[in-house]
């Protein structure tokens, strides 16, 4: 039982999905996106408090819709930036303990399961970082100027949400980020680039992230395939 903090990233303008509102707000079952995620980490007793990063333009929507779920007491707003990255700083910069192990994950990937959270938080208290990921399925090409190349599937990882670190050594990774103009897709990847290394946790294939119109699809094919194994 590792206890943590939480930072889930919001403030995107989710343009892929070419929706008219902000992907968190769109209905899975009745339930926004947003909510599905706040659920998993709210049911979570080892989760300490969520810092939620939020466009401040949709500050008052936000509240009315944490305010009809009941999370206020977990749940502190704060505003992100241009970059994903920029977010992650700003989530960083709030939290109220600047100790322990904390999380930082999509607020678009609604689908982290219970003991994924457990290994991940476990292997992050021992090791400093880790992250969920699963290994690649398809063959990945490298296109550069003097033609493609292969690479090796059997050392392919897809990096997935939460990502977890001692909060001295993501804070660390953020600050030496921002001083040398690195700007990575991920957290991990700026604990990397101070050479301290970083573990895998293997995740789950469902805990994908609702980046275009088809992964609502296949959110709705995952919330259909959880309330079929809850009726057997
Ligand atoms: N400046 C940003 C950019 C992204 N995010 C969040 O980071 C997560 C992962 O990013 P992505 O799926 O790329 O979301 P968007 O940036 O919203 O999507 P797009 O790139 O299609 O606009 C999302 O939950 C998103 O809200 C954020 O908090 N701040
Ligand atoms: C952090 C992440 O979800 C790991 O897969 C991903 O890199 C975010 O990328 P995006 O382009 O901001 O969606």
């Amino acid at each position: 039982m590792v206890p943590y903090q939480i930072i889930i990233l919001a403030a995107g303008q989710g343009k892929r999905m070419r929706a008219k509102q902000n992907k968190q707000f769109i209905c899975l079952e009745d339930k926004p996106l947003i909510v599905h995620t706040l659920d998993v980490f709210n049911e979570d007793h080892n989760c300490t408090s969520i810092n939620l990063v939020i466009n401040p333009n949709e500050q008052s929507e936000m509240e009315n819709l944490i305010a009809c779920y009941k999370y206020m007491d977990k749940v502190k707003f704060v505003h992100g930036g241009t970059e994903r990255q920029d977010s992650v700083y700003q989530g960083l910069k709030a939290c109220d303990s600047k100790e322990g192990v904390v999380l930082i994950h999509d607020g678009a990937r609604p689908f982290v399961k219970k003991d994924n959270l457990d290994k991940l938080t476990e292997e992050a208290e021992r090791g400093g970082a880790a992250l969920l990921a699963v290994p690649v399925t398809d063959t990945i090409k490298r296109k550069t100027a003097s033609g493609l190349t292969s690479l090796n599937r059997s050392e392919l990882w897809a990096a997935q949400t939460p990502q977890a670190f001692h909060f001295s050594i993501i804070e660390k990774a953020h600050e030496h980020a921002k001083n040398t103009g690195f700007l990575g897709t991920d957290d991990a990847s700026l604990v990397e680039q101070l050479r301290l290394p970083v573990e895998i946790v293997q995740g789950s294939y469902d805990n994908i992230k609702l980046t275009t119109p088809e992964d609502v699809e296949k959110a709705q094919a995952i919330l259909n395939k959880r309330s079929m194994n809850e009726g057997e």
